[in-house]
């Protein structure tokens, strides 16, 4: 009796700690997810703060193109930026070192922004080139005719469907969506997917309103901010602890850029979306408006801290 009693007792503890168990799990899991889904501070809002122990550092700024520099069109072609944009990026990059990290082909990047004294990476870096070389860093040479017959069989597969549009660059394929009806659009992403399942060296990914086919190979706009800094940093003698760099971008690509500066000390990660989202950016901008008033902010602060040395 008495051992019943005792047995009875036992499975009451344990059912007790296993729900206050599964109630602190659950807590946790909760306070990340919000944690992970936080709208980040504006870094208009925290421009102070963010600048306060920049003086003396050596500025990288590093700036993707469509929904950051241009706004969102229907047309990729004709996703332009504003002269004030332009002017405000070109007078950053005379006093910083300042670099496009775009998913376009690097040809096409430079025709949009038009600004000479940029570095360039292009197709999420698999194309970048720094002001003063002639020669472009081609990570993904070897994949241009897998890239080219895939091409050919993502234009068959889709030719049907209205709206659909297939973007060719050197080291990738994009395929928007944006001008299909709603309920088409699933239609073009599995077609994507289920064409480049047949090239074992490329691989899908994901964009606003657009499939994104590239190489398997190593390279990624992450990469590509790695590798502009090192080069910069060997060519121009830069103490890197004592270089701040800066990555402004609004998509999915951009976050392998985050997650390089989020680790890195003096990395800074500024998303560029109004929704809550999953990011490794630290801060946020509403839209290309907001980014253009935070170039400007950042051009002024240079310009003073320039004039006190
Ligand atoms: O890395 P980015 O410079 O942001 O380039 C990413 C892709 O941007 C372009 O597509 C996007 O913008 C178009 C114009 O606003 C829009 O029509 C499309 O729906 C968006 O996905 C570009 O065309 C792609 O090549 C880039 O990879």
């Amino acid at each position: 009796m008495c051992q019943l009693h005792t047995g009875h007792k036992n499975k009451t503890v344990w059912i007790v700690v296993g729900v206050a168990g599964g109630a602190v799990l659950l807590a946790i899991a909760l306070l990340l997810w919000w944690w992970l889904l936080a709208k980040r501070p504006s870094a208009i809002d925290s421009f102070n703060k963010i600048t306060a122990n920049w003086q003396g550092k050596t500025i990288a700024l590093f700036l993707d193109y469509d929904g950051t520099l241009a706004p969102k069109v229907d047309n990729p072609d004709e996703a332009y930026m504003s002269s004030e944009m332009r002017e405000v990026v070109q007078e950053l990059a005379s006093l910083c070192a300042t670099s496009v990290v775009s998913g376009r082909a690097r040809d096409k990047a430079e025709s949009f922004v038009m600004i000479e004294n940029l570095h360039y990476a292009g197709s999420h870096g698999a194309e970048i080139k720094l002001i003063d070389e002639t020669e472009a860093y081609e990570p993904a040479r070897k994949y241009v005719p897998v890239i080219n017959q895939a091409r050919e069989r993502l234009e068959e597969a889709i030719k049907e469907i209205k709206g659909a549009s297939i973007e060719h660059k050197k080291f990738g394929i994009s395929v928007h969506y944006r001008c299909v009806e709603e309920e088409e659009q699933e239609l073009v992403k599995k077609l994507a997917k289920q064409t480049i399942k047949g090239f074992s060296e490329l691989t899908v990914t994901k964009g606003d309103k657009v499939v994104e086919v590239r190489p398997k190979a190593e390279f990624n706009k992450g990469f590509a901010v790695k590798y502009i800094l090192e080069q910069l940093a060997r060519k121009n003698n830069w103490d890197s602890s004592q270089v701040v760099a800066i990555f402004i971008g609004d998509d999915k690509t951009d976050e392998d850029a985050f997650k390089v500066l989020w680790k890195r000390v003096g990395g800074l990660g500024i998303l560029v979306n109004k929704k809550r989202k999953w990011t490794k950016a630290s801060y946020s901008l509403e839209d290309p408006a907001q980014v253009q008033k935070f170039l400007q902010m950042l051009l002024s602060w240079k310009k003073k801290a320039e004039a006190e040395v």
